[in-house]
């Protein structure tokens, strides 16, 4: 490569860093652009879950896409607040320190104690903690009470806590894109449910805005707790499922913070060539997408093995017994070394809602295949 071809190269690789960092410039619109900038450039690295944040922010689904709404946006002024991030250091990671960390312990009753770990154990989150890590976190969580109709969240504003519900119900809102002026109703949240961590997950402002619609009884995480005990390791399962779950079709119709609740869900399985993953006739209580290899399902017809399906990557199985409560209509065998990931019964219910007509459809044509 002659100095003119590499110089033209660097000129493509820089303006690439460029234009994403302008991109931000003009989102975060902060007093002291210099510093702002450098503080971007030193931390790039933590720039996809930054990224992230500002695609489920203005509900765009690419750089490329975000990119060309940026003639689009509204000019500066008091009203985009609800769109801006406050400051650089909630962005860029200062609240990320780990050094010093003094889990906060709020006294609490033995009973106390066992009903909020009763509850932080069905957030995905904390499932694979150690016992001694969800001593900490058990310490840490604060009981919030909430009125009817009163605000726990605003989308737009800083966020410190994340939410574990105890009791009641509270409804989330959220304003799609900066021109809306009234929020669409996204979801219900109830006992057990837990919001209010993207905040935190990826140092951005609060998505969405949630109220009580009752009295509501919350516990709430600090900031710093959830830094140190789960967010490296939620990130990480989020990043490493985010392309396997991107090749399956079946999901795409979802919105990207459903997708990352499915994330959150998964477990890995991994199996050799040959290896039998779901028998015929069993009860069935998980749900596979193949992230690589190929697996071929048959059935047994008068003692001999039938093919009736192939899967590849991007695939799934192992759907039709949840949907139907039926035994498994068929028995699926990898046939190259295959890298599974799965959803249990709970969480297939739990997670799949979006996307239930789309199973069922699809199960529709192999309705031939069940028996009885
Ligand atoms: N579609 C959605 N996009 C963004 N946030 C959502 C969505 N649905 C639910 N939420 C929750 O609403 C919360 C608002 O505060 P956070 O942004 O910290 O975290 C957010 C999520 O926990």
């Amino acid at each position: 490569m002659n100095n003119k071809e590499k110089l033209a190269k660097y000129k493509e690789k820089v303006n690439q860093v460029i234009q994403k960092m302008v991109y931000e410039l003009f989102k975060h619109q902060p007093d002291n652009y210099v510093d702002w900038m450098i503080e971007y450039l030193q931390l790039t690295r933590l720039s996809k879950h930054s990224r992230e944040s500002l695609i489920v922010e203005y509900n765009v689904s690419s750089d490329e896409e975000a990119f060309e709404e940026i003639d689009q946006l509204p000019q500066p002024s008091g009203n985009t607040k609800v769109f801006r991030s406050s400051v650089s250091a909630e962005v860029f990671g200062i609240h990320n320190k780990k050094e010093n960390f003094q889990p906060r312990v709020i006294q609490k009753t033995e009973e106390q104690k066992k009903q909020i770990q009763e509850k932080l154990m069905k957030v995905f989150m904390f499932q694979a903690l150690g016992e001694n890590e969800k001593k900490i976190v058990v310490d840490a969580m604060e009981e919030k009470h909430f009125g009817q109709n009163e605000w726990v969240i605003k989308q737009g504003d800083d966020g410190n806590e994340l939410y574990i519900v105890f009791s009641g119900e509270l409804n989330c809102y959220r304003k799609m894109n900066s021109q809306d002026t009234e929020p669409k109703f996204l979801k219900e949240y109830s006992a057990g449910d837990m919001f209010g961590e993207l905040a935190l997950l990826y140092n951005a402002p609060r998505a969405a805005s949630i109220q009580a619609k009752n009295d509501a009884v919350l516990f709430a995480l600090d900031r710093s707790t959830f830094n140190n005990i789960v967010k490296d390791a939620t990130i990480k399962k989020r990043e490493q499922y985010e392309e396997v779950l991107s090749k399956v079709e079946l999901l795409q119709s979802m919105d990207a913070y459903e997708k990352t609740q499915v994330c959150d869900g998964l477990k890995e399985a991994n199996y050799s060539a040959g290896e039998i993953i779901i028998k015929e006739g069993e009860e069935g209580d998980k749900f596979y997408m193949v992230a690589e290899g190929n697996l071929i399902a048959y059935r047994e017809v008068d003692g001999q093995q039938e093919e009736v399906l192939r899967y590849k990557t991007g695939d799934y199985f192992g759907e039709l017994a949840l949907i139907h409560k039926v035994p498994r209509q068929a028995t699926v065998k990898a046939e190259t070394d295959c890298n599974l990931v799965y959803l249990d019964i709970n969480s297939f219910i739990r997670l799949l809602g979006p996307v239930a007509n789309i199973l069922k459809r699809n199960a529709e044509a192999y309705k031939k295949f069940i028996k009885n």
